[in-house]
């Protein structure tokens, strides 16, 4: 705390700051409010302030200047709107807390030193020559973050800048009231930092602004890393960095990068609400969010049923589940793996020779062009032109060829069949929309320049005779054409959307022969059990569903065939829980965005998916995906979300791991035994009432699978009332309250308290699972409660006994 004297001096500045910005509003307000009306009332009259007059080449020119011109007017004062508007929206978000930093800094070569107040935005007072509020992503600001008092330095356009940094402060304010003012030697002090991580849960992340930590800072500020990867304990604000980081790139560019423009790749559509308000806070607008499984449903969900990660995890959940689980195992790792991209990318070399699947073209039930011609006319291409580029020149041939094809249709039977059975109503209708489109453009059809020709002009033709549908000859031939066309405009979009490619023979054909495989797995060789890895995939796909190890590599194969979809007005791509990505479909991300930075973030500690990719260590595929002189890998192991007790206990699970914790003090776990599924249901309530009563209103009961998490809903629903939420994959919307919900769904968001349902061995015995129940628990922000019917989880039976509380055999 400061000393009274500079708390009334604070005091007071604070009230200056807030009436400068109470003038600086109402001084904006009557020109803001009703700027929406005023820009459409521009729009409306724009026409009123141009003279059209096109009669001589002249007046044309001039008439054509001032509607170019009345457009640039209507564009800048449009803009000035929108900047007066933003000015007015940052002044009102500022409104409530002017600031949370100041600090005061002398510049080498300078005898005064400035004090520098730092918020959300920007606020310059009257003459716009001094700020009274400086935004903290401006180039000063950065050694708020960066730097205690002592020497500092921050960077500028035009070079670094030295000095001496004499004083750093913080504040808390409400409704402009001070409510802390703390003078703090750390990079930013901790009593703030305990403060605001002593609250509770929210339904929807917290911008992390004011207290962003040094190390976090490095992350939202790199602008120069092709990839940047951060590997970071759970609860080390890799979430909260990223967000602030979006934020950052936003103000840096504005004009050059907008927010559609940023895309960040979340867990589930649960964790996009989630996140959602992060942004908004802070004055800019959302990022474009969205999960791979959405991607790979709107490629693939039309032709698949396909599976999402959530089902693939639990299978691997479930061995006794199924019969072929080993190889379902080594196909889940190896399909995500480098090996089989280039395995891919043989078979592609390889296709370039020999092997390609066509489907035929069939028109009532007979086929147009067969797969075979296809194949002829596919492998007559010069062979050393890309297989991409000879699949469109098979693509052109194919649409030449069906345009002949429907010439010849038109003396088809069923043709003047159709045009019989046309009713009046039919043939008048297709007779009106032919002669709309011939009105609508020159040369709609091929034939029609030869029509008009003809026949002159049609709408004269209709007005001037009576039965305007009774047809000659050769206008029926014109209908015939018409009708022809009709039914074969879905024969040329599939030609047109490369369906007359057999991608799924293609893919089923990579599982057929081992020995032919084997070419194109090269020296990598085939994984264990694959004679049953192909048998599985191959059953899979003739039900024409797909394994979601088998999605991405599927895209990947189609692309190599069609040519490769990419985005390029992607410039930030955001991978959070970047360790659930396989190296596969890193490639394919960098493939698909290919003018993107890359920020991955991700613990590799939480690895709970089969195709989990190391994120930072020496041999990481992520690291070789750019090279590493364009990748720079952040470590963050410094854990903010739990208390020192519950960091203590859940890092003795995962032994080798550097995790620090924050040093905010809590109880410890408690680890309850009861004896049967009724008695710990009864003894769940209890807690989760003990917990409501001491404050806590965001509890999460957690379970292993989605099968646990309805057991355990119904156990404690049937005990008693008590408002319980089960949430699955389908939950959109993340709502405080009392939860059951799978671990694998929990991932990165957090409660007050967490209560494992079954910490047993019977339900966590394998290595491979270690991580998902140590997932569980980092969860927790303030209280971890364990619950088991049987015997302990072999994780926690090496744990020191002192880093816990033991509860009795049955509830009192
Ligand atoms: N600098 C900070 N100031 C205040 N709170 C912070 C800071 N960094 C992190 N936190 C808080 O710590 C908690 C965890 O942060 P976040 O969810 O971003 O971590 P994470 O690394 O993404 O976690 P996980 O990998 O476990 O999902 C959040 O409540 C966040 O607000």
């Amino acid at each position: 705390m400061v000393n009274a004297n500079d708390w009334q001096q604070e005091q007071e500045r604070l009230e200056r700051v807030e009436e400068s910005l109470r003038a600086a509003i109402s001084g904006l307000e009557p020109e803001v409010t009703g700027l929406h009306e005023q820009a459409a009332d521009i729009r409306k009259r724009f026409w009123e302030e141009v003279t059209v007059n096109t009669s001589t080449h002249e007046d044309f020119e001039e008439t054509f200047y001032s509607i170019r011109q009345q457009e640039a007017m209507l564009s800048e004062r449009e803009r000035s709107h929108r900047l007066r508007l933003q000015r007015y929206r940052s002044m009102q978000r500022l409104l409530p807390s002017p600031y949370f930093g100041r600090i005061d800094f002398r510049e080498d070569g300078f005898s005064g030193s400035e004090q520098i107040y730092i918020g959300v935005a920007s606020f310059a007072d009257d003459d716009g020559m001094s700020f009274l509020v400086y935004d903290w992503r401006t180039p000063i600001a950065s050694m708020y973050y960066d730097y205690s008092p002592g020497a500092a330095a921050y960077e500028t356009p035009g070079g670094s800048i030295a000095g001496e940094m004499t004083l750093k402060r913080q504040y808390q304010i409400r409704g402009a009231q001070l409510h802390n003012v703390f003078d703090t030697s750390l990079t930013i002090g901790d009593e703030l930092l305990q403060q605001v991580l002593g609250k509770g849960a929210d339904s929807q992340m917290k911008s992390i602004v004011a207290t962003i930590q040094k190390e976090q800072n490095t992350i939202i500020r790199d602008d120069t890393s092709r990839m940047l990867i951060v590997q970071g304990a759970a609860g080390s604000g890799k979430t909260s960095a990223a967000l602030q980081r979006v934020a950052y790139l936003l103000y840096k560019h504005r004009g050059r990068i907008r927010a559609d423009q940023i895309v960040l790749f979340s867990p589930n559509p649960m964790f996009n609400s989630y996140v959602s308000t992060v942004l908004p806070e802070l004055g800019e607008e959302n990022m474009q969010q969205t999960t791979f499984q959405e991607y790979l449903a709107h490629w693939l969900g039309s032709a698949f049923r396909l599976e999402d990660p959530f089902e693939q995890i639990e299978y691997a959940m479930n061995p006794a589940s199924a019969s072929g689980y080993e190889a379902r195992m080594s196909g889940m790792r190896y399909k995500a793996s480098e090996d089989f991209l280039q395995a891919l990318q043989h078979y592609a070399l390889w296709l370039g020779n020999e092997g390609m699947l066509f489907r035929s073209i069939s028109f009532r039930d007979r086929e147009l062009i067969t797969a075979e011609k296809m194949k002829l006319q596919f492998y007559s291409y010069d062979r050393s032109i890309r297989l991409a580029n000879r699949v469109a020149l098979l693509q052109e041939w194919l649409l030449r060829e069906l345009a002949s094809l429907e010439l010849k249709e038109q003396e088809e039977p069923w043709v003047q069949d159709e045009l019989d059975y046309l009713d009046n109503e039919q043939y008048a209708e297709a007779y009106s929309a032919l002669l709309k489109k011939v009105q609508r453009e020159t040369v709609v059809f091929d034939f029609t320049q030869e029509y008009v020709e003809q026949y002159g002009d049609l709408r004269g033709q209709e007005q001037g005779e009576e039965n305007v549908f009774d047809f000659g000859l050769q206008q029926e031939e014109l209908l015939q054409r018409m009708i022809v066309k009709e039914h074969f405009k879905p024969l040329k979009r599939e030609i047109k959307r490369f369906m007359f490619i057999d991608v799924i023979g293609l893919y089923s054909q990579l599982f057929g022969e081992e020995a032919a495989y084997r070419t194109m797995a090269d020296e990598a060789g085939v994984p264990d059990h694959w004679t049953e890895i192909c048998r599985q995939t191959k059953e899979k796909l003739e039900r024409s569903e797909l394994f979601y190890e088998d999605a991405t590599p599927f895209l990947y194969l189609k692309e190599l065939l069609e040519g490769v979809r990419t985005n390029t007005v992607v410039r930030h791509l955001f991978v959070d829980e970047g360790q659930d990505y396989s190296p596969f479909q890193y490639a394919y991300l960098k493939r698909l965005f290919p003018r993107a930075r890359m920020t991955v973030l991700g613990d590799f500690g939480q690895a709970i998916f089969p195709q989990a990719t190391n994120l930072h260590e020496a041999d990481s595929s992520l690291i070789r995906l750019h090279g590493e002189e364009d990748t720079r890998l952040i470590r963050l192991v410094r854990s903010y979300r739990s208390t020192r007790e519950i960091v203590e206990f859940t890092k003795s699970m995962l032994p080798g791991e550097e995790i620090v914790p924050f040093d905010r003090l809590g109880s410890k776990p408690f680890l309850t035994q009861t004896g049967g599924s009724a008695a710990r249901a009864e003894r769940i309530l209890e807690d989760v009432a003990a917990l409501q009563a001491e404050g806590y209103d965001s509890i999460a009961i957690i379970t292993k699978t989605a099968a646990e998490s309805c057991e355990a809903y119904e156990a404690l629903t049937a005990q008693g009332p008590g408002a319980l939420r089960l949430i699955t994959k389908e939950t959109l919307t993340f709502e405080k309250g009392t939860l059951v919900i799978p671990a694998y769904l929990a991932k990165g968001v957090e409660f007050d308290a967490v209560l494992i349902y079954d910490a047993s061995s019977q339900t966590y015995h394998r290595e491979s699972e270690r991580k998902l129940f140590y997932t569980a628990c980092t969860r927790a922000m303030h209280r971890l409660m364990l619950y088991t019917t049987a015997d302990w989880t072999p994780y926690l039976q090496a744990t020191d006994a002192s880093l816990y509380e033991v509860g009795s055999l049955e509830p009192s």
